[in-house]
């Protein structure tokens, strides 16, 4: 089997899990952040300088790579981890996210979506069975179901259509998917907001019998409160014994929150796409290196973090460089940023080892500024 889940412990507080999920690319330890690589490259950084931050998982997207460089090319190469140089385990997205939020859409079919490229206006059509196919020759460990993300805010009727035709999609990628042995196909619940809609996509797609299953349609827009609600009810529908992925989450109080909701899986661009704005994610909370009061601030960024940036490099000497677009700047502004996220992971990890993680949260919202 492509994709094994491990249930390590159940946190006694919460609904949180230590897990290990075994990939032909290695095992990843759970909860997880996994930093975004959608055009197979996650951006500015090496993949050496990711293992150095213990990256263990990447996300890339079907959608970018389909149009650019065509997953051909990235198959004749020998698949995605020989073409980026990266061993370890890869998740790609279906697209289907992509396509509703960056191509020109057209329209969208029961046979599937066509759309116009964000990159030259060209005219495209994938399916379910396409969106598979790609993923297939890209050879990631995980490929995720090809589906409809609702927007939001969505009437009743409209994701009630919008989640059964994932449905249907799902059962389409599903038998389309031929490498069984060496990828795992998760499925993806949707159902907006409304929690008799998330029960019947649950029951539809948990049905299918996937080796993992992600929460989708969330992180669109919603309030943070809403979105842990739908958590609440949505999570314990899943399998226990599979992981839990919620897609495009997040920041450091998402995780936190997902992770006590059930969560196992996490992706997003938030920390490289701030970084070359020149803000970081920070124990005190975030810093937006440009405003003038760090101009002769000659103390790290993060006084409490051990990562290549903060123990080289001052406020003042990063602030010169975002200020003159010197290409450094994003590169360690988004080195500190993951190596933060996935530091916090493994903050959480260890809380959840040790029955902490309601002090964990309440510590770590004081310091950066939530309100719990
Ligand atoms: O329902 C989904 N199906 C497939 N892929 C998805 C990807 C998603 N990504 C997001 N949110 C991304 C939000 N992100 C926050 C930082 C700035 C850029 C956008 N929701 C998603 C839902 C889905």
């Amino acid at each position: 089997m492509a994709i094994k889940y491990e249930l390590i412990k159940e946190c006694k507080q919460t609904g949180a899990r230590l897990g290990k999920i075994h990939t032909p690319h290695g095992t990843i330890e759970t909860p997880i952040f996994m930093p975004v690589g959608t055009q197979a490259t996650v951006k500015s950084m090496t993949p050496e300088e990711l293992k150095e931050i213990e990256s263990q998982i990447i996300l890339s997207n079907t959608y970018h790579l389909y149009l650019r460089p065509g997953h051909d090319l990235v198959e004749k190469a020998g698949g995605l981890h020989k073409f980026m140089n990266w061993d370890r385990p890869i998740l790609t997205d279906s697209g289907g996210f992509q396509v509703f939020s960056l191509g020109d859409l057209r329209k969208i079919s029961e046979e599937g979506v066509e759309f116009r490229s964000h990159i030259d206006g060209s005219k495209h059509f994938i399916s379910p069975e396409k969106a598979i196919e790609i993923q297939n020759s890209l050879g990631s460990d995980i490929i995720m179901a090809f589906d409809e993300c609702a927007p939001y805010p969505a009437d009743r009727e409209y994701v009630k259509n919008s989640l059964e035709r994932t449905t249907r999609w799902a059962k389409r990628c599903k038998k389309a998917h031929k490498n069984t042995d060496t990828q795992g196909l998760f499925g993806i619940i949707q159902g907006g907001i409304y929690k008799d809609m998330r029960e019947q996509s649950a029951k539809e797609i948990t049905e299918l019998d996937f080796p993992g299953y992600a929460v989708g349609g969330l992180s669109v827009g919603e309030p943070k409160p809403l979105m842990y609600e739908v958590l609440e009810y949505t999570t314990p529908l899943m399998p226990k014994n599979k992981p839990r992925y919620l897609m495009g989450v997040g920041s450091p109080d998402c995780l936190i929150e997902g992770v006590i909701r059930g969560i196992d899986m996490f992706d997003c661009v938030l920390p490289t796409r701030i970084a070359r704005n020149g803000t970081a994610m920070t124990s005190q909370g975030r810093v937006t290196i440009k405003q003038a009061r760090f101009y002769d601030d000659f103390t790290p960024l993060d006084p409490e973090c051990d990562c290549y940036t903060c123990r080289n490099y001052t406020k003042a000497y990063l602030r010169h460089l975002f200020k003159a677009n010197e290409i450094l700047s994003a590169r360690l502004f988004s080195y500190h940023n993951l190596y933060f996220l996935l530091k916090l992971m493994k903050n959480i990890r260890e809380a959840i080892k040790n029955d902490n993680l309601l002090d964990y949260r309440k510590e770590f919202f004081e310091k950066y500024g939530y309100e719990l």
